[in-house]
């Protein structure tokens, strides 16, 4: 999810001091997707107000403020919103002013349109004795669509640094563990786990090593558990395992000691101030932060025949108004058994009318044994033709069908969008990653084309002679 705001905080910790205390603190989570929570910081017993949003003096002198993930006039069922008590209020800050934009961007007219298969190689993390990047500077646009002013579209980010820092949406950690600050108490997020910061939540990362992740971010809408239709009440990802921090407050004020980031209409700025932003003693509501584990992803999949389609792999969608039809997928490719018969096993050859982008967290992924590795990505266009590549497909065209386990120690996962993406600048050209090498792994593909024969296929899915 889309937040147009983040901050960076004048926390004063060193990396391998921070360390040490996060290492020695608990993490406390509320379990559950969407649901109404309440917190306080145990430290202030009662600070949440009893029966109302508004007292004319809010328990230990806190204020009030709303924060509003959805019209107030949304239907119930889409409205989204928390209140927030403390110290001091958000608009507690200098004026906003425009920083340098880094590696950031929404403008999707860079360079022309480039129908192609696309494919890099691991995006490439700052070595220690370039300038240390911070998550902010750290960020650099890959693709998108959309138009951020008319809250439709989407962004895809590549996260690439090396040291503390911070900035904000559904952050998908390929390597390095993040230390996350919210406004709503702190998270620790590593890779093969995910972590959803909503529109307008302030927010900052520590990091401890080279770190590296892909981050999506949705324009206007936010991300929802998808419905589960014939399934059933159960299974995909199930609401009890995503975790909300529960509330955490730090009373320190430093004068100009806060630098709060705003993405702003998709520009950067930035202003200064005082108090810490995570200043919340006590928070009550249904819109806050997330973080969800991979692993407990329950995996359904085709226990008889064929290859079915990826959707039944959706963790989480970003729904566009068309009914479903999303702005954004995130979909995983969790380890799982195969056990389909008389089936070519691997996703098929095919075009799509949604943009397909692919990542991979850990391991390989089933349809490119090489090319396609942890912390690189793909992009298959709306219509683009992918699919195996040639060695994938010999194999398992081959393949004696007994129950096999499926990437196994793997995560890949796709973006998957009914929106055209435009690759950035940096993605054709200044990252350097882009194979360009990506349309050969399909070459050797060879016509196996026999005419003069109308035998079925071979038990065991065995080419024909
Ligand atoms: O292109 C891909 O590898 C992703 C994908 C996987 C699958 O099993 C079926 C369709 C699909 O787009
Ligand atoms: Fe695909």
């Amino acid at each position: 999810m889309l937040s147009d705001f983040s901050h960076k905080t004048g926390l004063k910790f060193h990396s391998t001091e921070l360390k040490i205390i996060w290492d020695h603190y608990h993490f406390s989570y509320i379990p559950g997707f969407g649901n109404e929570c309440a917190s306080e910081d145990p430290r202030c017993p009662g600070a949440l107000p009893e029966g109302q949003n508004n007292p004319q003096v809010c328990p230990y002198n806190l204020y009030a403020e709303q924060l509003s993930g959805s019209a107030f006039t949304c239907p119930r069922s889409t409205n989204k919103r928390s209140w927030l008590y403390r110290i001091l209020p958000s608009v507690s800050h200098k004026p906003f002013e425009s920083i340098d934009q880094g590696h950031i961007t929404h403008n999707w007219d860079e360079v022309d349109p480039d129908p192609n298969q696309l494919r890099w190689k691991p995006f490439e993390i700052p070595k220690a004795s370039q300038k240390k990047v911070d998550f902010v500077s750290g960020l650099h646009t890959l693709c998108g669509a959309g138009d951020i002013k008319s809250n439709n579209g989407l962004a895809i980010h590549i996260f690439l640094y090396l040291f503390t820092a911070a900035l904000s949406l559904l952050l998908v950690p390929q390597k390095g563990k993040l230390h996350i600050y919210t406004e709503f108490g702190k998270m620790l997020v590593q890779p093969n786990e995910i972590c959803v910061i909503q529109r307008g939540m302030r927010f900052s990362i520590d990091v401890f090593e080279e770190t590296r992740g892909y981050i999506l971010e949705v324009y206007g809408v936010h991300f929802e558990l998808p419905d589960l239709g014939p399934i059933g009440a159960n299974g995909l990802a199930n609401p009890r395992d995503f975790l909300i921090p529960v509330a955490w407050y730090e009373d320190r004020q430093v004068p100009g000691g806060y630098t709060v980031i705003n993405k702003y209409q998709g520009k950067l700025f930035a202003a200064k101030q005082d108090v810490s932003p995570f200043n919340v003693v006590a928070w009550h509501g249904n819109y806050t932060p997330y973080k969800y584990n991979l692993e407990n992803f329950m995996v359904i999949n085709s226990v008889a025949f064929d290859h079915a389609d990826p959707s039944i792999f959706t963790v989480l969608t970003a729904k566009s108004l068309r009914p479903g039809v999303a702005i954004a997928d995130f979909v995983i490719f969790p380890p799982r058994w195969g056990v389909a018969d008389k089936t070519f096993r691997p996703p098929y050859y095919h075009r799509n009318c949604m943009s397909e982008f692919m990542g991979l967290i850990k391991g390989h992924y089933e349809a490119k044994q090489g090319g396609f590795l942890p912390g690189g990505g793909s992009l298959h266009s709306s219509m683009t033709p992918h699919g195996p590549d040639a060695d994938c497909f010999e194999k398992a065209s081959k393949a004696k069908l007994a129950p096999e386990r499926i990437a196994d120690g793997t995560m890949a996962f796709m973006f998957e969008s009914s929106l055209s993406m435009a690759v950035t600048k940096w993605g054709l050209k200044t990252s350097n990653c882009l194979d360009e090498n990506y349309y050969k792994c399909w070459e050797p593909l060879k016509s196996h084309f026999t005419p003069n024969s109308r035998k079925p296929a071979g038990l065991n899915g065995a080419l024909l002679p």
